[in-house]
């Protein structure tokens, strides 16, 4: 395989919840060391969507490719052995457990019957040496850490596995500005490490700091895929309201602030 293909795509999939259509023929590919953003509206499509690509649910229709090949993911542990990682708003940390054992959980290292700590703290300081955010140690319990470093354990612990596809729902949603740009920078640093990323995001000021692609949903549907450096906020934002860009003037247009 060479860096220019994709090493995941979506082809045309749909997804049915009842009757409620939550996507619709959705298309897209991904490369190694890219960051494609996913923005939309409340509704527009972007959690079914990951949640699919992770293996949380099946589409009704349409395929998720893998290094070109078709996937059924069962169940999240599937997309997980086939590379895909999923950093959940909600991190799924252990408060009272130190970063160290955050980091392995469910992955412990063991010496015979035990669980081999020396090991574990070991190669949690590599895994964290590898990461831009700095952390006090490996030892401190994740309840005493600040929201940005926080979600630098719940990536951390996601590079575990050494995933080749790292998707991550809002990951600066609950920080603070510097917060958000040491996060993004992490980010960055995964993107020029060769991963292949997945970014879903409100804030269109972040996107566009970080983003090599755009992708935007609206109504379930992929209402545009844009390079960023050949687009524009305003582009964006009008496919992010009315789904296109012909159908709007620019005067009928909310601030573009409003998605900053
Ligand atoms: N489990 C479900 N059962 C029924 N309908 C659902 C379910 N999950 C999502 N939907 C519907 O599918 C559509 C897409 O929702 P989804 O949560 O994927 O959008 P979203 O872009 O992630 O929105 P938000 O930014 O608010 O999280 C919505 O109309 C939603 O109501």
């Amino acid at each position: 395989m060479t860096d220019d293909e994709p090493i995941l795509a979506a082809a045309g999939i749909g997804k049915l919840f009842g009757h409620v259509r939550a996507l619709r023929d959705v298309s897209f590919d991904l490369r190694p060391g890219e960051i494609l953003a996913v923005v939309g509206d409340n509704g527009a499509g972007k959690s079914t969507l990951i949640k699919i690509l992770s293996g949380a649910y099946d589409p009704t229709e349409g395929q998720v490719l893998v290094r070109g090949r078709p996937v059924a993911f069962g169940k999240p542990a599937d997309a997980t052995a086939a590379g895909i990682a999923t950093v959940y708003q909600d991190l799924a940390l252990v408060d009272t457990r130190d970063v160290a054992a955050n980091l392995f959980l469910g992955r412990e290292f063991h010496k015979g019957p035990f669980v081999d700590r020396r090991r574990i703290y070991r190669e949690a300081e590599k895994l964290l040496a590898t990461l831009t955010i700095k952390l006090p140690s490996v030892r401190v319990p994740v309840y005493l850490l600040s929201g940005g470093q926080r979600q630098a354990v719940a990536i951390g612990r996601v590079l575990v596995g050494g995933p080749d596809i790292v998707i991550m729902d809002e990951p600066t949603a609950a920080l603070g500005v510097q917060e958000s740009e040491r996060v993004l920078r992490l980010v960055r640093d995964l993107r020029d490490a060769g991963k292949a990323i997945i970014l879903i995001s409100h804030n269109l000021q972040q996107v566009w700091r970080t983003a090599d692609r755009i992708l935007v949903m609206h109504l379930g549907t992929v209402a545009g895929i844009r390079e960023r450096q050949h687009s524009t906020v305003d582009e964006i934002v009008k496919l992010i309201v009315y789904g296109n860009e012909d159908d709007a003037t620019t005067s009928g247009l909310p601030d573009s602030g409003a998605y900053a």
